[in-house]
This record gives C-alpha cells, structure tokens and sequence, in this order.
C-alpha cells in the first residue's frame, strides 16, 4: 500500500504542505495548525517530513512504513495533557531541526548523531502525566519509587521510547549493524536525560566551558574531536529547543504559555485537594503568569539561549530578537509596571 506524502492521511494535503513550507526557519511553522490539519498527528507528520528531508530513509535503510508505525505508536503513547502532549515533542524536534542547520554546526555532526537528536526530540516526553519530577518525588508515586527518585519521568519517557521501538511491528533499526544501534541508543539516552531541569545548571556550566575554549576551524564551523565535547553540544541543543518557547512568536508563545499553566495549575489542583503543599507556580489563586515569565527568561531561557548564540554566532542574533521582544511584551504586562502607572 502507499504511503500518504506525508505520512498521514490527511483531508487536505496542500494545507498541509503549506504548513511545512517553511520547516528549516525558526518559529516557521505553526504546530498546533498542523496538529488540527493532521487529524492530532503532527509528531508523526512532522518527524517524517524532516527524516525525508534530510534523507534518513536512504542513509539508513530504514523502511518508512517501520518507521510511521513507530511514530504513530510513540504519539498515541502521549498523553492529552495541556502542554506535554505531542504538539510539544513536535515543536521540539522542528526547533532542533533549525538548530542543527546552523552554519557554525554545519557538517559537525554525523548522520547517527542527527538521527539521534530527532529520535530523542521526538520521544523526549512521552507519556508525560501532566505532573512534575517534584510531585512525583513528593508523593513516593509508583514511577518515583521505579526510579528512585532521580530523573524519574526522564528515565520513564526513555523506557516508553524503547519499549515501543522493540515491539516486533516496529523494528523499525533492524538495519543498523550493532555498533550503530548502541551508539544511537547511548545518544538518544544522553540527550533525553539531559532535559531533566534539574540538570539546568551543569549543563549551562558544560556549555559555557565549551563557549570560553571553543576551537572553531578556518571555515567557521566549530570542532568537536570527542564524544563528551559533542554530546554535550547536542544535549544543550534539545534543551534550548525544550525550553525555546518565549524565543517563538508572540502568537505561540502565548499558546505555549497558556497551556503550560493549564498544566501546572491542573497539578496544584491535585495538590490541593490531597492538602500536600502546592509546588511553584501551581496555584491558580496566587500566580502573576506574566511575572513568572519574565523571571523564566531573565533567569533560565535567556541565560541559556545567549550561551547557544555565542558558540554559534552569529547565527542565532534572530532567535535572541525575539527573546528580547517577548521579554518586554510580558514585562509591559506584568501588574503595576511602569509602563501602566505612566512615567
Ligand atoms: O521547569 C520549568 C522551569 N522551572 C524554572 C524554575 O522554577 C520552576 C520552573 C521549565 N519547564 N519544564 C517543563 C516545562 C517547562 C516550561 C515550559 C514553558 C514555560 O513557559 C512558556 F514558555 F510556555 C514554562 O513556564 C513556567 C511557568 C512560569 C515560569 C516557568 C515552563
Ligand atoms: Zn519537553
């Protein structure tokens, strides 16, 4: 039978593809459009499209129609929550997709690495259940006490991401001689764990090093001779992606905004309601939404993203604009700021 162009049976295929146009810019497609186009099927739409793009079918003799069932099980595996669902690991995979076509990384990394990077982006949150590493820790849940309370929906969202790929309709790398297969594995594994936020801070030190010794070759491409220098690189790419909201489009953004403290708010409810303390930002009767943005930037996304610029610059100025834009939009927002008392 034939594959759908692009992977999912669509109503309307020149919707969608005029929805993809512009796949390779930053904050270039709309995702939640594509989500409503793609009948809730923008991860599987979206990964394949890029993995067709940059021709991962051929390089790896991956069958396709392995490969869609794969991403079609891995969607159906998140869960319709308001912010970690599929849409989410969709905008993640494109944003690393932009990221890694920047100049400074061209040809730096392998087509395995590549591969890796949109498989850990595409499987990063599946199964995610709307509740935070704290809750879980907090509560001693069933997953908290399987992973002993370190990275606990990170190791889940892995364990999901693999299982799935060994269930014999898959087999989706049967293909890959062993070598590349644990190679790849190790990669996706390393990367997912790193979107750990508890990890924020190492991370951000990593790069900053990798900023401060940076050895860039006579073309301007950046030269990374060892694994722990590459993965780090790639670990801190799906975490900016991860964390790239307030770096899109107002219009998203504020999407990604209400919808992330739909899901926050829906966990203070159930924190609430057990009368266990309610975590950060959980309360839906106590929390200035634009101040915690602007906090969010000024002290997490912005600090990370101008360490990326830096060891990519010039080639990520556009994405630092629209950071700087946003901050401002909220910050004019935020109760009491100057600009509404007028001075
Ligand atoms: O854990 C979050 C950051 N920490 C920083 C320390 O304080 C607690 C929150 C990051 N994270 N992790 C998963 C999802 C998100 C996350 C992603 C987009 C977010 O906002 C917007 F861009 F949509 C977002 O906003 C929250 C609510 C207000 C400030 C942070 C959060
Ligand atoms: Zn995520």
């Amino acid at each position: 039978h034939k594959i759908p162009a692009y992977g999912v049976v669509v109503s309307n295929e020149d919707a969608l593809a005029r929805e993809l146009a512009n796949i390779d810019e930053w904050g270039g497609i709309d995702l939640f459009k594509i989500a409503e186009i793609s009948n809730n099927r923008p991860l599987t739409c979206v990964v394949y499209h890029l993995c067709q793009k940059r021709d991962m079918f051929n390089k790896f003799k991956i069958a396709q129609d392995k490969f869609l069932a794969y991403l079609m099980t891995l969607e159906d595996h998140y869960r319709n929550v308001p912010y970690h669902n599929s849409v989410h690991a969709s905008d993640v995979a494109q944003s690393v997709h932009v990221l890694l076509s920047s100049a400074a990384l061209d040809s730096v990394f392998t087509d395995l690495e590549v591969l890796a990077a949109l498989l850990a982006s595409a499987m990063h949150d599946v199964d995610h259940p709307g509740l935070n590493n704290q809750y879980h820790c907090n509560n001693s849940t069933e997953l908290a006490l399987m992973y002993n309370d370190e990275s606990v929906l990170e190791n889940h969202h892995l364990a999901v991401g693999f299982k799935l790929m060994q269930q014999d309709y898959c087999g989706v790398f049967d293909n890959f001689t062993q070598k590349q297969w644990q190679s790849l594995r190790k990669m996706v594994i390393d990367m997912v764990l790193a979107t750990d936020m508890s990890k924020h801070m190492q991370l951000l030190s990593n790069l900053k090093t990798m900023v401060e010794t940076k050895k860039v070759a006579r073309s301007g491409v950046l030269m990374l001779d060892n694994y722990t220098d590459r993965i780090q690189v790639l670990q801190n790419m799906v975490h900016c992606a991860d964390l790239s909201n307030p770096a899109k489009p107002i219009e998203m953004y504020k999407q990604w905004n209400e919808r992330v403290m739909a899901e926050y708010w829906m966990q203070g409810d159930v924190e609430r309601e057990a009368g266990i303390e309610i975590s950060p930002m959980c309360d839906r009767h106590n929390t200035s939404v634009e101040k915690s943005q602007v906090m969010f930037i000024d002290f997490v996304v912005h600090p990370l993203l101008e360490t990326w610029a830096d060891l990519v610059n010039p080639y990520a100025q556009e994405i630092m604009e629209s950071l700087a834009n946003n901050r401002e939009y909220y910050a004019n927002l935020m109760p009491s700021s100057p600009s509404q008392t007028g001075h």
